[in-house]
């Protein structure tokens, strides 16, 4: 089974958790491209979508499934997007897309998250992948320092602006141990405006595509 595989099983397993009549919080990136396209098979049973990016705005409304502004909307009752990595906590590192802060706003408002993965995201320690940082670009070499300090290797993406025009960094060489700490110190630079970690506000269910089938967590 590929691995492209593995992200379509699990992809298409979330559409249990969307209620009909209601509006979906949709995340980005490969994975969730597997979901869209099965929320496409149920769209005249939804209200329709809040999307978490450009990327997946335009997919949506392809299929025809109807795009709603988050300021319109007060209530999601699922979110289902991917991650970079997964621990056993449910918590994450998100952002390989560049898409982190409208996923962690769209998250925020949800009732659920739903993790939809392929089985090569779980690790027992978080930051094997570069950690992705938001960053207002101005302020790019003074967060890099501050991240420095904090341990890690930023590296600028370059080439890379996010769909709210600031740049990232990705940090590497970071042993996440305290993530909930992490996310909260990194939040506190000023200049950041969201980082990858998805930790205080974790996963409530986590798909899983594996050889033997979708397994949940
Ligand atoms: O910015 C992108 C998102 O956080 C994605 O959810 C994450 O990168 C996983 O993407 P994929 O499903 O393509 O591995």
């Amino acid at each position: 089974m590929t691995q492209d595989e593995m992200k379509k099983a699990a992809g298409w397993a979330a559409l249990k958790y969307v209620e009909e009549n209601t509006i979906v919080g949709v995340g980005t990136g490969s994975t969730v491209n597997h979901f869209i396209d099965a929320l496409g098979t149920i769209k005249h049973d939804i209200k329709g979508a809040v999307s978490s990016s450009e990327a997946s705005t335009e997919k949506l409304k392809s299929l025809g499934i109807e795009v709603y502004d988050l300021n319109s909307v007060s209530e999601i009752g699922v979110y289902v997007d991917g991650a970079d990595e997964i621990n056993n906590y449910n918590h994450m590192i998100k952002g390989g897309g560049a898409a982190l802060t409208r996923e962690k706003i769209v998250a925020a408002v949800a009732d659920k998250f739903i993790c939809i993965v392929d089985n090569t995201k779980n690790v027992d320690i978080l930051g094997e992948f570069p950690l992705p940082v938001e960053v207002i670009p101005m302020a790019r070499s003074y967060v890099a320092r501050e991240l420095v300090k904090l341990g890690g290797d930023p590296v600028y993406r370059e080439g890379v602006v996010t769909d709210n025009g600031n740049v990232i960094l990705d940090v590497h060489n970071l042993k996440i141990i305290e993530p909930r700490k992490l996310e909260e110190q990194i939040n506190a630079i000023v200049g950041v405006v969201t980082n990858g970690l998805f930790a205080n506000r974790g996963a409530d269910a986590v798909l899983v595509g594996t050889p033997e089938g979708v397994k949940t967590l």
